[in-house]
């Protein structure tokens, strides 16, 4: 149905998401800095990496394949929150995110040669208050420490979280309803 595309990620989410799209793929390495310039803005930041990790990766393709790029960050108090660098950073961001909003973005980039796509997904999360026991179990738990905000709302951080505002599969790691209709739009240009 979709055109084969290469998936320059390391996310194990991501490909467990992409494939619930019956979406045929390749996985393809993208490393990039991701280091925010002075003063950018979350949603900028983001979507400019999403862009980023597509075309390092199509860069390494032998074979050309409109290739996928995918970023997430959580945002609090116009902070970014990237992944946990040591428990003192967790604790930081836990005390955060204990008891209030805050939001998280994916933005996701289509890219070949020739054209570029992309889409940026904001879901409002509600965390319950956490306590320091939790917390502390929860780190424990090896879970955070690869993800962006540290916890994974798919994991044991999913009892923190009160409600969503948005899409459930963009806080995971990519948006499947967003991505679907970005293939789609891909495919109608052709
Ligand atoms: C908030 C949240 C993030 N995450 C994950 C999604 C992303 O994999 C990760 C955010 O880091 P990213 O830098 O977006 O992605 P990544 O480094 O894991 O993978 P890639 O190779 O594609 O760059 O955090 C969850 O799994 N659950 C959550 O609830």
């Amino acid at each position: 149905m979709y055109p084969k595309i290469a998936l320059a990620s390391a996310s194990p989410r991501r490909r467990e998401l992409l494939t619930q799209l019956g979406v045929e793929f390749q996985l393809i390495a993208a490393n990039i800095d991701e280091t925010p310039y002075t003063d950018e803005i979350p949603a900028d930041y983001v979507q400019r990496l999403a862009l980023a990790k597509a075309q390092a990766g199509l860069a390494r393709l032998s074979a050309e394949l409109p290739t996928l790029g995918s970023d997430t960050i959580v945002v609090v108090q116009q902070q970014i929150l990237g992944k946990p660098t040591d428990f003192a950073d967790f604790q930081r961001m836990m005390a955060m995110l204990s008891g209030s909003v805050h939001q998280v973005m994916t933005a996701v980039a289509l890219v070949d040669s020739q054209r570029s796509l992309s889409t940026l997904v904001q879901t409002e999360v509600h965390f319950r208050l956490l306590n320091p026991a939790e917390i502390l179990h929860y780190w424990q738990s090896g879970e955070p420490q690869d993800k962006a905000g540290g916890y994974g709302i798919q994991g044991l951080a999913g009892r923190f979280v009160e409600r969503i505002n948005g899409s459930y599969s963009a806080v995971v790691g990519l948006p499947l309803c967003q991505t679907e209709r970005l293939l789609q739009r891909w495919q109608e240009q052709v």
